[in-house]
């Protein structure tokens, strides 16, 4: 399937240290009508590493019941454990998910040849689409971008969710991108440069706020608006930076909280809410 749009990383309510799913069938139902192209549960921003096994499925089964079929879904699994990468995503193959997103090996950094043979395997081993991960700051190794290339041309590794922080190898990509293949970014300053090179869209963390908006800078670039386009990045890109002051979804599970969107600003260790001096930042922003 072509990936493209703004995909929404939801994030994972907490409420007394359960997964809050009022919270989570609320959001869903918000954010569906704005016109969201698809939703990922589970990605970083879902805090994916602090979520039990037995919650894992709890968040697939529930976010697949309250979404019913009116975005596609893909789930956040990946690893650096080729083996176990697989046998979690086949515990999905029983729900209606298009796919996963699924991030690089990190900590055991293998080279590009490891890269290309973990992403083949997963590949191989299932009917899933699979949008491939690339985030250097965290996962410590860079997916480079002739790998990326005989990554796409493997038919169910459909898209990147470019999250290099290397605008001139993001370019390039860009600019001689892969024959079907969908390249989305997951740096949200980086948006609106990445819609304007081609880019097939956004995972973004940052769309919980000011969804229609994103999603209008989308359509305006694709109508060659890009004055109106810029006009509204303006605006966005005012707020985006202070969401990542503090580590990812600290500071939009702040601002969900406030919105009354979720019932309680909880993170899992180690996160921790964020400092009154950005809760102060954000009161005046959000
Ligand atoms: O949820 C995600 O996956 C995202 N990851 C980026 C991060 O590293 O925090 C940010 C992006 O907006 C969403």
């Amino acid at each position: 399937m072509s990936i493209s749009g703004i995909w929404l990383p939801i994030v994972t309510p907490f409420k007394d240290d359960k997964v809050d799913f009022k919270s989570l069938e609320g959001m869903i139902n918000h954010y569906i009508p704005k016109g969201i192209s698809g939703l990922i549960p589970l990605g970083t921003t879902g805090e994916s590493p602090t979520v039990s096994d037995i919650e894992f499925e709890e968040i697939v089964e529930k976010t697949v019941e309250f979404c019913n079929n009116r975005v596609p879904i893909f789930v956040g699994v990946g690893g650096n454990d080729t083996k176990k990468v697989i046998q979690k995503l086949k515990l999905l193959e029983k729900y209606n998910v298009k796919g996963i997103l699924s991030v690089s090996p990190y900590y055991n950094r293998p080279d590009q040849r490891g890269i290309l043979q973990h992403f083949s395997s997963i590949a191989a081993s299932t009917d899933l689409d699979i949008i491939v991960y690339n985030i250097p700051y965290r996962t410590g190794r860079n997916i480079e971008n002739s790998t990326i290339h005989k990554l796409a041309e493997i038919k169910n590794i459909v898209a990147l969710k470019d999250a290099s922080g290397d605008i001139k190898q993001t370019l390039e990509l860009l600019l001689n991108p892969p024959k079907d293949f969908s390249i989305l970014t997951g740096e949200d300053a980086f948006y609106y440069t990445t819609l304007l090179h081609g880019g097939h869209g956004g995972i973004l963390a940052s769309c919980h706020l000011e969804t229609e908006l994103f999603i209008e800078i989308y359509n305006q670039v694709k109508e060659n608006n890009y004055q109106a386009a810029f006009e509204n990045w303006k605006k966005l890109i005012k707020v985006i930076p202070h969401l990542f002051e503090e580590p990812n979804p600290t500071p939009i599970k702040y601002c969900l909280y406030k919105l009354g969107l979720i019932e309680a600003n909880e993170v899992r260790l180690p996160l921790l809410p964020i400092t009154e001096a950005l809760q102060a930042k954000l009161d005046i922003l959000i």
